[in-house]
């Protein structure tokens, strides 16, 4: 018989029978371990009462994106301390915890990032240190971690100068045509200039040239991330590739990719050409991207160019969308609370005097300044939830414990402002970060940056950005609310308000 012949002559039907047999197994023994699972995962959950929880929805429903839902969260800790389960569907829940020993516990270990949450961010930003786990992660946090080095930091300073003086002179061609602004594009574009130029070596000069296609496309890409956090539906790669926010997110994305792609190729070749890695690196100025090119483990192995830009669309996208929110918030608190607005510029002008931009060497010179930052982060903590997913059980100083593979999420507002943990947590009170009470704090009671193996790398950064951009502006501007405008708080990529941050400003005069 031929081979042809042969072919012919296997029964189809056979074929597709056992075809069918073979999925339906596959199906079944998925089944099976989804039921095991949640079995074991239920019986763990015994131990962790919780809200009532809708048969269909779960708790899905009681989440209205209203700027009560980190509250929703907080009382439901009030209610079952320390850590409550949150269930969305009958398949999906996360353990929240609301308490610092919980956040101990889960914070010492590197058990990876959920899948679910930072899905989404993979199909931006690629593996780069957020989202990589195990061996590579622990390789390439030890790679960065040189690059956000004290001597490295300090000489950033001058380009946040430069980006928030930009921002106020933008901000003052707005004072005059209307009576309140929505501060937060402005701070957004600031602190993504910012970063470009402390990542790339390259002034985008996003803050004026709006028609500026890579910060545009950054802005978009950030954009229809949130709006996929918002739906549903979208959670699915197949709904959302098929949607016209899906086919803009692809196109966006290739444009953006291709630009990183091309500043890495160019700067590899100039660095080659030029001998640059070898011979100046001690004596000049790397911006990030060339730090990562130079960047080498003890075995002399650096990182691939997707490795490289994936760390750098990392750093780009923290970078920027975590202090934005920081440095809206705690303008909001200046303006919303006047008499610590007025000790923090009364402090500024007097390290300041006639100066309209700051140095390295001033940053340690604002206590109360930074007692205000730190406070405000405790209340608008720009990141309020983070999330993993266990890799081995768990078990807390209460006795209880949580499997393998179970869900579990922190959620970082709740802690801060948890009656447990800070005496008056609603009231803005700068003073618990001094010398004397911060030393009576919990380890795990304040963690706007985390805290243990997985903690921001970037916190320093975002601290000194955070700290000239706040004293730059408190030096040009009073800041006071718009009441029929305040904020509404909407949790998505970072803590955001959904109508914007709207604040009165008023130039300062220098003796005012
Ligand atoms: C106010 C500003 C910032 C806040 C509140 C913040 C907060 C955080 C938090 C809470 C985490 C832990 C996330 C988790 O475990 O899921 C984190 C991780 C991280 N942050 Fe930040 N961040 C800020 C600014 C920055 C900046 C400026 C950079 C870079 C320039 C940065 C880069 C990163 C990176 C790369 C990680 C992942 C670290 C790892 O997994 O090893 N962040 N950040």
């Amino acid at each position: 018989m031929g081979l042809l012949e042969s072919i012919y002559s296997v029964d189809i039907y056979r074929v597709v029978h056992l075809a069918a047999v073979f999925c339906l197994s596959v199906v079944l023994a998925k089944a099976i371990l989804l039921y095991q699972r949640c079995t074991e995962i239920s019986k763990a959950l015994k131990a962790f009462p919780g809200p009532p929880s809708h048969w269909l929805y779960g708790q899905a429903n009681e989440f209205h994106q209203d700027g009560q839902d980190l509250d929703r969260l907080l009382n439901w800790g009030l209610q079952y301390p320390y850590a409550n389960p949150v269930w969305f569907g009958k398949f999906v829940v996360y353990m929240n915890i609301t308490h610092p020993e919980y956040a101990k516990a889960l914070l010492s270990r590197t058990d990876p990032k959920d899948t679910i949450t930072y899905h989404h961010l993979i199909s931006w930003i690629g593996k780069g240190l957020s989202v990589l786990s195990g061996q590579i992660w622990d390789k390439h946090r030890k790679l960065l971690t040189s690059s956000f080095h004290f001597d490295v930091l300090n000489l950033y300073v001058n380009q946040m100068a430069e980006s928030t003086k930009i921002m106020l002179g933008k901000l003052e061609e707005q004072i005059t045509s209307s009576d309140t602004i929505d501060i937060y594009p402005y701070v957004t574009l600031m602190t993504l200039d910012t970063i470009i130029k402390c990542t790339l070596g390259w002034n985008s000069n996003c803050q004026i040239d709006r028609e500026n296609t890579y910060t545009n496309d950054l802005l978009e890409l950030t954009r229809l991330l949130n709006e996929r956090l918002c739906f549903f539906p979208y959670y699915s790669d197949f709904v959302f590739s098929f949607s016209p926010s899906g086919f803009l997110f692809r196109k966006v994305y290739k444009t953006s990719q291709q630009h990183t792609a091309n500043i890495i190729k160019q700067r590899r070749e100039t660095l080659l050409r030029e001998d640059k890695l070898d011979k100046d690196q001690q004596s000049r100025h790397l911006d990030f991207l060339e730090m990562l090119l130079a960047s080498q483990d003890e075995n002399g192995q650096g990182l691939s160019d997707e490795d490289i830009r994936a760390e750098l669309d990392t750093i780009i996208f923290e970078g920027h969308n975590t202090t934005a929110s920081g440095i809206s918030w705690i303008l909001y608190c200046m303006a919303k609370y006047p008499e610590h607005q007025h000790k923090c510029r009364k402090e500024i002008r007097e390290v300041l005097r006639e100066r309209d931009t700051l140095q390295w060497n001033d940053l340690t010179l604002f206590p109360y300044t930074t007692m205000c930052v730190k406070e405000s982060l405790r209340l608008y903590s720009p990141m309020p939830i983070l999330t993993r997913r266990l890799s081995k059980p768990i078990s807390f100083s209460d006795g209880r414990s949580l499997p393998e593979g179970c869900l579990v999420s922190m959620c970082i507002d709740s802690i801060h402002r948890n009656p447990e943990v800070w005496e008056d947590p609603e009231v803005f009170d700068p003073l618990r970060f001094s010398h004397e009470n911060s030393v009576l704090l919990h380890s795990h009671a304040y963690l706007p940056f985390a805290a243990g193996p997985r903690n921001c790398i970037g916190q320093k950064f975002a601290m000194n950005e955070m700290t000239v951009a706040i004293a730059l502006t408190l030096n040009a501007f009073e800041l006071s609310l718009d009441p029929s405008q305040l904020p509404i708080k909407e949790a998505l990529l970072v803590l955001k308000s959904k109508n914007g941050i709207h604040l009165r400003i008023q130039k300062q005069t220098q003796n005012k």
